[in-house]
Formats: C-alpha cells, sequence, structure tokens
C-alpha cells in the first residue's frame, strides 16, 4: 500500500498543459524557441516520481477512470501547468546582504568601482569566510525555499565567494547537503575565479595558478562542481587567463561555462567558443563577432535581464542573439550584488518587456534551453513521458498572461519529483 505522498497526482482539466516536447534533441534556436507544444485541456498523470502519461483530459479519462480512486485528483480549470522552472545560472549560496551598495550606486557609484573599492564580491568573500557553515546553509534553505514558491524546481549554484581553497570548498560543500536535504535539485559550478582576492591583487598570475593548480583538482577529487566558470571582465580576469582556467578545467572534466562581456566587451564570448563552452553568461555587450562566434560553436547565451535591469545597464540583445542562431536561457543570477532576486517568473517577464522576447521564448529559455544549459535535458525541462515529474500549476489560463501580467506571483502548485512542495 502506497503512503499518502506517494499516490499517484492526477491533474485534469489544464486550461493548458504547456509540455515543450518534441522529438528533436538539443538547444531549440530561433522558431524552435516558441513551439511549446500545448495541450488544450490537457490531463497529466505523475506516478513513482516520475511523468506516467498525458494527454486532452477526455483521451485521459477513457484511460485513468479505473484508477480515479487512487489517485490524488487535482482539477486545473483556468489555470496551465508547465515543467517546473530551471535557473541555469544563480551565486544563491551567501551570507549577509549589500543594500548599502545599492545606496552607493544610487548616487553614482559603478558596481566596478565598489567592487575595485573591495566592496562587491569582495564584501560577500569577507562574509563567507568569516560565518559558519550552518549559518550559509540556513540563509540559503530560506532562498531555496522561495525559489520553490516562485515555481523553480531546479537551479544552478555558483561558488566564487570562498576564493581560498578552504572557503570554495565549503561554499561547494554546502550546495551538495543541500541538495541531499533540500527537495531543490543543484547543479553545482565552480567559480574560484570569480575575482581576484584582495591578497593577491598584486600577483594575480599567483592567484590563476593556485586556482589551476590546487583548487580545481580539490574540487574534482571531491566530486563537487559539474561545471567551472570565470568571470572574463576587464580590471578582473583576462581573456587569456579565462581560458586557461577554463581548459584546466576541462582537462579534469568540468565543463565550461564563463562571465562574458557583461560590463565592457572583453573577448568573452570568443573565449566561450574557443575552449567549448555549454553557455557564455551576461553577453550585455558582446560585439556582432561574438554573436557569431556563439551561433557557430553552439553556445548558449544565458540572459540576466534582472541583472541589466538592477545595474542600470542596457539589456542584452537578445532579438539579435537568436535570430543569429544561438539558443538562449534566461536566468535571475540571484545575487546579493548586481540581482538580489529569487524571482524567475519575473525575469520572464523582463525578457519580454526590456529584451523583447516572446512569451513563448521566454518560456523555452526558462525550462528547456536552461536544461540544456545544465546539460540536464533529459530528465527535465518539459512534460514528457518518463522525465522527472517537476510541474507547476499557475494561476492564468494561458502562457502569455504569466508574462503579460508581471509582479505578482502566479504560482499555485509545484510538484518536485511527484511530490507536492508547494501549495
Ligand atoms: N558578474 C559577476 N558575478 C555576479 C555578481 C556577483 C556579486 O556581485 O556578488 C554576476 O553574475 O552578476
Ligand atoms: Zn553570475
Amino acid at each position: 500500500m502506497k503512503d499518502k505522498q506517494q499516490k499517484p497526482i492526477w491533474i485534469q482539466n489544464i486550461s493548458q498543459l504547456v509540455t515543450l516536447a518534441s522529438d528533436k534533441k538539443g538547444p531549440r534556436v530561433r522558431e524552435a524557441m516558441r513551439e511549446l507544444a500545448i495541450i488544450e485541456g490537457g490531463s497529466v498523470w505523475l506516478e513513482d516520481g516520475v511523468i506516467q502519461d498525458l494527454g486532452t483530459t477526455r483521451e485521459m479519462i477513457l484511460k485513468y477512470l479505473p484508477r480515479a480512486e487512487e489517485a490524488e485528483i487535482v482539477d486545473a480549470t483556468g489555470k496551465i501547468v508547465t515543467p517546473g522552472l530551471i535557473d541555469p545560472h544563480t551565486h544563491v549560496v551567501f551570507g549577509g546582504s549589500r543594500e548599502h551598495e545599492f545606496e552607493m550606486r544610487l548616487e553614482g557609484a559603478s558596481y566596478m568601482d565598489i567592487m575595485n573599492a573591495g566592496g562587491g564580491i569582495h564584501a560577500t568573500t569577507r562574509k563567507m569566510r568569516s560565518l559558519t557553515e550552518e549559518h550559509i546553509f540556513n540563509q540559503t534553505t530560506r532562498r531555496l525555499d522561495l525559489f520553490l514558491q516562485h515555481g523553480v524546481t531546479t537551479l544552478e549554484s555558483k561558488s566564487g565567494y570562498g576564493l581560498d581553497l578552504e572557503n570554495e570548498l565549503k561554499q561547494l560543500r554546502v550546495m551538495q547537503r543541500l541538495q541531499n536535504k533540500h527537495p531543490m535539485d543543484i547543479v553545482p559550478t565552480f567559480m574560484g575565479a570569480h575575482a581576484v582576492p584582495e591578497e593577491y591583487r598584486e600577483n594575480p598570475e599567483h592567484f590563476v595558478n593556485l586556482v589551476i593548480d590546487e583548487m580545481i583538482p580539490a574540487v574534482v577529487e571531491e566530486k563537487l562542481a559539474k561545471f567551472i566558470d570565470v568571470f572574463c571582465e576587464v580590471d578582473v580576469f583576462t581573456p587569456e587567463q579565462a581560458e586557461r582556467i577554463l581548459l584546466a578545467g576541462k582537462a579534469q572534466g568540468l565543463i565550461p561555462k564563463i562571465h562574458a562581456d557583461e560590463i565592457e566587451e572583453n573577448q568573452g564570448a570568443h573565449v566561450a567558443a574557443r575552449v567549448g563552452a555549454i553557455s557564455a553568461e551576461h553577453l550585455l555587450k558582446v560585439s556582432d563577432e561574438g554573436i557569431e562566434e556563439l551561433a557557430k560553436s553552439g553556445v548558449i547565451a544565458c540572459l540576466l535581464p534582472a541583472t541589466a535591469l538592477y545595474l542600470g545597464e542596457k539589456p542584452a540583445r537578445a532579438r539579435d542573439i537568436i535570430d543569429a542562431g544561438v539558443p538562449v536561457a534566461i536566468s535571475t543570477d540571484c545575487n546579493p550584488g548586481s540581482s538580489p532576486t529569487i524571482s524567475l517568473p519575473l525575469v520572464m517577464n523582463l525578457a519580454c518587456i526590456t529584451m523583447k522576447m516572446t512569451p513563448a521564448e521566454s518560456l523555452c529559455a526558462a525550462t528547456y534551453n536552461a536544461a540544456c544549459a545544465l546539460q540536464i535535458e533529459d530528465r527535465v525541462g518539459s512534460i514528457e513521458i518518463g522525465k522527472q515529474a517537476d510541474l507547476v500549476l499557475w494561476d492564468v489560463h494561458n502562457h502569455q498572461k504569466l508574462h503579460y501580467i508581471f509582479g505578482v506571483n502566479h504560482v499555485k502548485k509545484v510538484w518536485k519529483k511527484g511530490v507536492k512542495v508547494v501549495g
């Protein structure tokens, strides 16, 4: 006999079951980003943590009526169901907050001015080094709860607030513990090269060597990360340093990502193409040639419209990037400095409002293409038989409305691996 939680879930009368199913493999580009494979009047049966079956409510009643009594039935009249959202770029594991920097920026200081004066990433690094692992764990747990409440069921999480071996490992171990304790799926990225720590300011090359010679092997040894990322930016890491670090990580089995061309054009997209990165992040200042390089090499552009808005920068050129045939994912960039938000739905609104993406493109970018940016699209990111039962029920009757009405949390219920975690 199954206990109450493990009962099958039968969601019926869904105004739009937005599956994003497709026979084609790999990240979606151009028109394919708008193909959502919607079942109007849909129904889905979840069992043993996976999507067991789906179709129209009429078809599903014919098949599943004999088993109706054993299932928990959810009436979704007037509502839509989508895959659980996936956030492919966060710095969610941190302690403290930086609201004083927010005020400094309102008064005219720039993000890089603050960082170069020892604030920004350095301020959060001091917190990571001084707070206990337990404290960081508890603060992050609260953020993950909020992410779930906003429909996110999987997220990527970067290190990069330790900037020494001990504290990088501490941050990554918090992710590992959370992966075991929290319903959220967490995909870890090692980002020891997030900033040159203050103690290496006179000797950045020594820090690059430390990342390559000591940190990467230790992270790989403990199996603490799947990806490796570098902040390739003027006054942070040069394209040459970024390339060396990413290739060193790749040689040890980590998959490269790169913070590219965010504040200034800095050849980040070119480095992404050269090292075979899975994704290039930010791209606010990417050049036309950079976009071409991304398209040629199949790198996913991970765009972060909340960060651009928060820093007062022009948004990324999503239309040019999509038209060039680059697959696009979107993300919160959740961090205490340039994007203190957990709301991926807000980012979806901003993708439309500020970057002129269509609602369909935005949804693809926050689900299926986001899964591709984490190389987990074989199990999440779309609603297909056999995939993990990560679903969101939204209190809107079509997917456009999810993007159209902003500043409201439309989430009604969330299921993670077939278990209701919200609602
Ligand atoms: N740009 C670099 N890193 C983060 C910000 C980190 C921070 O300010 O704490 C980003 O992606 O926006
Ligand atoms: Zn980032």
